[in-house]
């Protein structure tokens, strides 16, 4: 057997990956990431260095999760400035080893997955979180993340309406002749009478006011990932039950929970465990960092499926 290992382009992940698939492993894996050791997760805080002279971030993010044979780490830029010239903004490479032996199994195209299964998540989290009969979801952001959303949450509700603000009113407009959806002028627009709202953007002030959301709304707030960025006002955040997909990693990384002070109510693996009750009749928030188990499993499940097709 050749030692050389695979290399798994985006254009295959993405043929390969389908949300039906990955939504049920993430959710598994949130699971057994908050079971900690008896979940047979072992996954570190993340370490983020910045590139200051450039604007951009540097992430490595190791996980093995025993129940699932999986051993990896996704090395991961964000360069917010790339924004507008071509380039991604996100850009990541996971390489996934043989847990058995160490061995090296596969280099992937981490783009794909980290959008794919950051808005699983939020669909676990929706599943979770939102009132039952959902019908207006509003997503502010309109890039990688905005899109990836607007697929994977339609799994979980039926909604008959969607609205997408962002910033530059030309890039909703794009969004919007492409994914069925009605563009706002402003946030406060969008949000107000949405019963699941998402934020997806690189707002380093808060875009979200808690007067704004309809009493019950459910928030997956993905953005704001640095302990000095918010998306979601102070009194939104304490006036909410917040949930995290890593308590260790919002204490660290997320300026929402730090600056607000906010009380962490549970990980979403606490509900899927149901070590936590859900209280979808409350306004809640989950605040999603990502971790690095979703991207092991997801590289797994794209491996094992590329090669049962050689
Ligand atoms: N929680 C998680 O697991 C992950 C979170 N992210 C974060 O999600 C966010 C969105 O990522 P992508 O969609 O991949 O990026 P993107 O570059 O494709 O889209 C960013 C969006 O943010 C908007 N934006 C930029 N500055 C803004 C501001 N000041 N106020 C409001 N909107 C603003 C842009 O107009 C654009 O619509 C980023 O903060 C990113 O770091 C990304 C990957 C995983
Ligand atoms: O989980 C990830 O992957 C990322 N999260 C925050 C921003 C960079 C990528």
């Amino acid at each position: 057997m050749s030692r050389l290992p695979k290399y798994i382009e985006a254009d295959d992940v993405k043929r390969i990956l389908k949300m039906t698939d990955l939504i049920p492993i993430i959710e598994k894996a949130m699971g057994d990431f908050s079971k900690g050791e008896d979940g047979g997760v072992v996954q570190p805080v993340r370490s983020i260095i910045p590139v200051e002279k450039h604007g951009g971030f540097f992430g490595a993010m190791p996980a093995y999760s025993e129940n699932d044979a999986a051993l990896a780490t996704k090395l991961v830029t964000f360069y917010p400035k790339n924004a507008g010239t071509g380039l991604p903004t996100h850009m990541a490479a996971i390489i996934l080893f043989e847990p058995s032996t160490g061995e090296l199994k596969s280099i992937l195209d981490g783009e794909v997955i980290t959008s794919m299964r950051t808005a699983a998540a939020s669909a676990v989290a929706t599943k979770y979180l939102a009132s039952e009969n959902s019908k207006i979801l509003c997503i502010l952001g309109s890039g990688e993340q905005a899109r990836s959303h607007y697929k994977s949450l339609h799994h979980i509700c039926n909604f008959e309406e969607v609205r997408v603000w962002s910033p530059t009113l030309k890039n909703a407009q794009a969004f919007s002749s492409q994914l069925k959806s009605k563009v706002c002028e402003t946030a406060e627009e969008a949000v107000r009478g949405a019963d699941v709202i998402v934020t997806a953007t690189f707002a380093k002030q808060p875009i979200v006011e808690w007067e704004w959301v309809k009493p019950g709304a459910h928030i997956n707030a993905v953005g704001a990932v640095n302990i000095k960025w918010q998306e979601l006002s102070s009194e939104l955040m304490q006036k909410s039950v917040v949930h995290v997909d890593s308590r260790e990693a919002a204490m660290k990384e997320s300026g929402d929970v730090i600056i607000s002070k906010a009380e962490i109510f549970a990980e979403i693996g606490d509900l899927v465990n149901g070590t936590k009750e859900a209280q979808r009749e409350k306004t809640t928030v989950f605040k999603s960092l990502g971790i690095a188990i979703e991207d092991a499993v997801s590289a797994k499940l794209v491996y094992d499926k590329h090669m049962e097709n050689q």
